[in-house]
């Protein structure tokens, strides 16, 4: 990333669409335009942590209403939401928090949600190896609600489920009944 060349270009940016950066209060925004922009497209690091599965334990494991924020890659506007994350464990288990950190791995980006929810998906059944993946995200996207068509109040909801929650429909409505995404 380049903040100089970013800074100059929001500044650049502002300037083509009227909006003088000439007052104290404004001097300072192509700045923090790089700054903010820069922050929503840089993912943290995180450590893959597994544990071995000791007990056998076979059943969903669930992590619900993962706050979720990302930039549409149409009009670089935020998307914002939640989450829902699970998957059936086989030999071994991940350590809860890595289910955010990979969802935020995949956000820090210019995104389109069906692709963010695939991609959140195909890493955690890639890297754990899992009987079944879920994903279910549901956003609002201010391009959508704000501007264009100000569908005010509209989210948008997509899912991917993999493997034993693809496969068994059993698994799929509990996860669905579990996250109050069942309709
Ligand atoms: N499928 C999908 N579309 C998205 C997402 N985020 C934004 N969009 C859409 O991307 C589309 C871009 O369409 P364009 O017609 O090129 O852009 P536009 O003229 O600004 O369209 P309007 O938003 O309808 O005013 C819009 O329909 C957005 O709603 C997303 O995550 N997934
Ligand atoms: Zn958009």
């Amino acid at each position: 990333m380049d903040l100089a060349a970013a800074e100059l270009a929001a500044g650049r940016f502002l300037e083509a669409l009227g909006i003088s950066t000439d007052s104290e209060s404004l001097r300072g925004t192509p700045g923090r335009m790089a700054r903010a922009y820069a922050e929503l497209f840089s993912p943290r690091p995180f450590d893959l942590t597994t544990f071995p599965n000791d007990e056998g334990y076979e059943e969903l494991v669930l992590a619900r209403g993962i706050p979720l924020r990302s930039v549409c890659e149409h009009h670089l506007l935020p998307f914002v939401g939640t989450a829902h994350i699970g998957y059936l464990p086989g030999a071994r288990i991940l350590g809860l928090s890595k289910l955010a950190r990979v969802l935020e791995h995949f956000a820090c980006r210019p995104q389109v949600q069906e692709r963010l929810t695939k991609q959140v998906a195909d890493w955690l059944d890639g890297n754990l190896a899992p009987r079944g993946v879920g994903v279910v995200v549901e956003a609002e996207h201010t391009c959508m609600t704000l501007r264009g068509v100000q569908a005010t109040g509209t989210t948008t909801v997509t899912s991917t489920f993999l493997g034993e929650l693809r496969a068994d429909a059993r698994y799929r409505a509990e996860f669905l009944s579990l996250t109050g995404t069942a309709g």
